[in-house]
């Protein structure tokens, strides 16, 4: 038997087991641990099978830092996403029978009004369309003429909203991340250089030694995080590159800065798919490639520029002189809710345009053939990236300790350079020990005197609680959504994660309770003892880090910091009410009596009331009184207990919280909607559930296709259409 500081395991158990909370603490504790210090375990991967291939490589792909770009080209076709209302019992189509091509080399913009379902195809093509019961995913997806499924190619996707530690620099992120990333790149010198080709590629390099910021601190533009997430995206050498609405919120001069670098890549041989809202000129004048999409269907698709104005001036929608043509693309397939008499002209008009689209798509004219050999096989990241790559690099994620050490460098610099936050901290700290301080000032060795102390030990117990709790669940969300991005690209594992984060809050951690306790301790005049003192800022330390695990498990299990808002506060008033002090747990019915045992309040209020009454003699004079610290801890039914039962149950506490965190988020990593291949690729496939509960005529399309005057010019266009798609291959 494992022998653990000079005593064995099994009589610990037994020590701490006196309940069957402390049986199962233990247990899950040393499941965690054995888990936690086990070897590297594999990366986790969303859980379809484009992701699983891409994550476990294949012939075609590179292993991560390879730096060579494989050229890849996607084709799709009959891609319909369904979305099941059950309030309605209606269907609707969020993509109706998409069909396309993006080809390296080029970069293809998806343009459409706001919910015309940009993103949604976007999600398609990448395989990360969130997992839903209501969601139906139905086509055909290629990647080099490998189905998504089989396929092995390296994308990077860059969403919308740009997730970054923000008190990291530029330099620092990308630097963290290429060593996570590329554990094999082992010279700090070819590093740099690696980081500073990067840099200057994206145009970074003014911003290079800024800080990322946040609301709090203002840091580096809109435009510079795009690019940055473009940077990190682009460590792993991905052949593809999709980014969703990368312009948003980005003014005009950000906006281009960063469209230039897309068109950049795309010119480097990756194929770079797009969303965009509206463009103006010198942006739209970028696109290779234009998808056109109203309401979830193609009204265009094909090359950019000229093209797309000469195919719509056939069905009479001519684009006047000095307008920019995206805008006049955007009016052309918007509908316009301005009036009833607009929005039926509007949608007959891009009806007309969706059906005319479906009817020449059928005939698809293959003009133009992409020469792989043509395009730059290394992504241009210079010559030191190339000899970097030219060494076989085999191992995808760095070691258990080097993931650690990398972790715990960067959790280090995140909490150590919070001022702001800190500040704030540091600011309630001392106000509420004030608060606390004013109200039992200088309490005496009276008889009330022992209910004064009792009351103050209970609210330093829940306010140290809830400091902590509440600061955990407003930054953990967000952390966990940039620990989701990085656990699917493969950086690391949570194991080095969770410990990393909780050794380097440790210090910042404990400095609060030490600053309360240092304020608060002479204040009220509590056990006047350097020794007391010391437990005392110990207890409410250890129980601070216990309510911090707490927080991160209920991050870990609701999405939104709203939400952890809501829950943590909640879950924290059941163990302040079962704290020691209000409620005895003898009294309450027994299937609340366990709660006492996992309640972090009621451990830190033990320890403090033993650690106070202790030695402690109150004036006295009827037989009844308390006349020492012992008989009043008898009262609360302390007397048996010690310090050390306070210490222990807090540390079992605290590896609770973390194992169940450490489950929640293996849980309740990102799942995506697998692609159904269609039966009949003519008709999208509903899942057998939702037509069992529809009629069939309720289901409705977004937008109903093909119901057009035929008296109306534009959608009789018939037989002299172009094709507008240029499609690779087919004569
Ligand atoms: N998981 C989902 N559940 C419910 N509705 C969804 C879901 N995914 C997409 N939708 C709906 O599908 C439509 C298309 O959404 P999508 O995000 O693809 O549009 P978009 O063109 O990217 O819009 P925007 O430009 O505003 O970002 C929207 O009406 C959206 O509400």
């Amino acid at each position: 038997m494992v022998g653990f500081g000079g005593k064995k395991v099994h009589q610990m158990i037994v020590d701490f087991g006196g309940s069957g909370f402390g049986q199962v603490a233990i247990a899950v504790a040393v499941s965690f641990l054995v888990r936690v210090f086990s070897a590297p375990s594999p990366a986790l991967s969303p859980d379809n099978d484009l992701y699983d291939s891409l994550e476990n490589g294949s012939n075609d792909a590179e292993a991560p830092g390879a730096g060579k770009v494989t050229p890849v080209t996607i084709r799709w076709s009959s891609v319909n996403c369904c979305l099941y209302d059950r309030s309605t019992r209606t269907v609707r189509f969020l993509l109706r029978n998409m069909s396309g091509i993006a080809t390296p080399g080029r970069l293809l913009a998806i343009m459409g009004p706001s919910g015309s379902g940009k993103t949604t195809l976007l999600n398609v093509l990448a395989g990360q369309v969130t997992a839903s019961p209501r969601m139906y995913l139905t086509g055909h997806v290629e990647f080099n003429r490998k189905p998504a499924s089989k396929s092995a190619c390296k994308f990077a996707y860059v969403r919308q909203e740009d997730l970054f530690f923000s008190q990291l620099t530029v330099r620092e992120t990308l630097s963290l991340a290429t060593e996570l990333q590329l554990p094999n790149i082992s010279s700090a010198e070819e590093r740099d250089e690696f980081v500073n080709n990067l840099l200057f590629k994206l145009g970074l390099v003014s911003c290079a030694d800024t800080r990322v910021g946040d609301a709090k601190v203002r840091g580096i533009s809109g435009g510079e995080k795009k690019r940055l997430s473009l940077a990190c995206e682009l460590l792993a050498s991905p052949s593809v590159i999709f980014a969703d609405e990368p312009t948003t919120g980005l003014d005009a001069f950000q906006a281009e800065k960063v469209m230039e670098t897309l068109q950049q890549l795309a010119q480097d041989g990756h194929t770079v798919i797009c969303s965009i809202h509206q463009p103006r000129g010198s942006v739209y004048s970028k696109f290779d490639d234009i998808i056109l999409l109203t309401e979830g269907s193609l009204a265009y698709a094909g090359p950019a520029h000229q093209e797309p104005l000469t195919y719509f001036s056939k069905f009479g929608y001519q684009c006047p002189d000095n307008v920019n043509p995206a805008e006049f693309l955007a009016d052309l397939i918007s509908i316009d809710y301005s009036s009833a008499h607009s929005v039926y002209t509007s949608r007959k008009r891009v009806d007309g345009l969706i059906q005319s689209l479906s009817e020449s798509l059928s005939r698809i004219i293959y003009t133009s053939q992409i020469n792989v050999n043509d395009l730059p096989n290394v992504n241009g990241l210079s010559n030191s990236r190339k000899k970097i790559t030219q060494r076989a690099v085999r191992k995808k994620k760095g070691t258990w300790w080097k993931q650690f050490r990398l972790l715990l460098k960067r959790a280090w610099m995140q909490a150590s350079r919070d001022a702001p936050t800190n500040k704030v901290r540091a600011r309630m700290s001392i106000a509420s020990a004030i608060i606390f301080g004013s109200v039992f000032w200088r309490m005496g060795n009276s008889q009330t005197s022992v209910q004064d102390r009792m009351g103050l030990l209970q609210v330093t117990a829940i306010n140290t609680a809830m400091a902590a709790l509440t600061k955990t669940i407003g930054v953990f969300p967000k952390e966990r959504a940039i620990v989701d991005r990085e656990r699917a690209k493969g950086s690391y594992s949570l194991g080095p994660y969770l410990f990393s984060k909780l050794l380097a809050e440790l210090p910042i951690g404990a400095a609060f309770p030490l600053m309360f306790g240092t304020v608060l301790y002479p204040m009220a005049r509590l056990h006047p003892t350097l020794q007391r003192f010391g437990k005392f800022c110990g207890i409410i330390t250890m129980e601070s880090f216990a309510a911090s695990a707490m927080g991160l498990t209920v991050g870990a299990m609701v999405p939104t910091t709203e939400a952890a808002m809501a829950v943590g506060p909640s879950l924290m008033t059941v163990f302040i009410v079962f704290g020691g002090y209000y409620a005895n747990p003898e009294n309450t019915p027994i299937i609340f009596r366990w709660i006492p045992n996992v309640s972090l309040i009621r451990w830190a209020f033990q320890g403090l009331s033993i650690n106070e009454f202790s030695g402690l003699q109150f004036d006295h004079q009827h037989s009844f009184d308390i006349r020492t610290g012992e008989q009043a801890l008898e009262r609360f039914s302390f007397g048996k207990s010690r310090i050390r039962d306070t210490v222990i149950a807090q540390n079992r506490i605290l590896l609770f919280w973390y194992f169940t965190t450490y489950l929640l988020l293996e849980k309740n990593k990102p799942k995506y909607e697998p692609l159904q291949i269609p039966a009949d690729d003519k008709e999208p496939i509903i899942k057998t559930e939702m037509l069992h509960s529809l009629q069939v005529e309720q289901i409705v399309e977004a937008p109903p296709v093909g119901q057009v005057d035929s008296n109306q010019p534009p959608e009789s266009a018939g037989g002299d259409l172009v094709g507008p798609f240029v499609l690779e291959g087919a004569k």
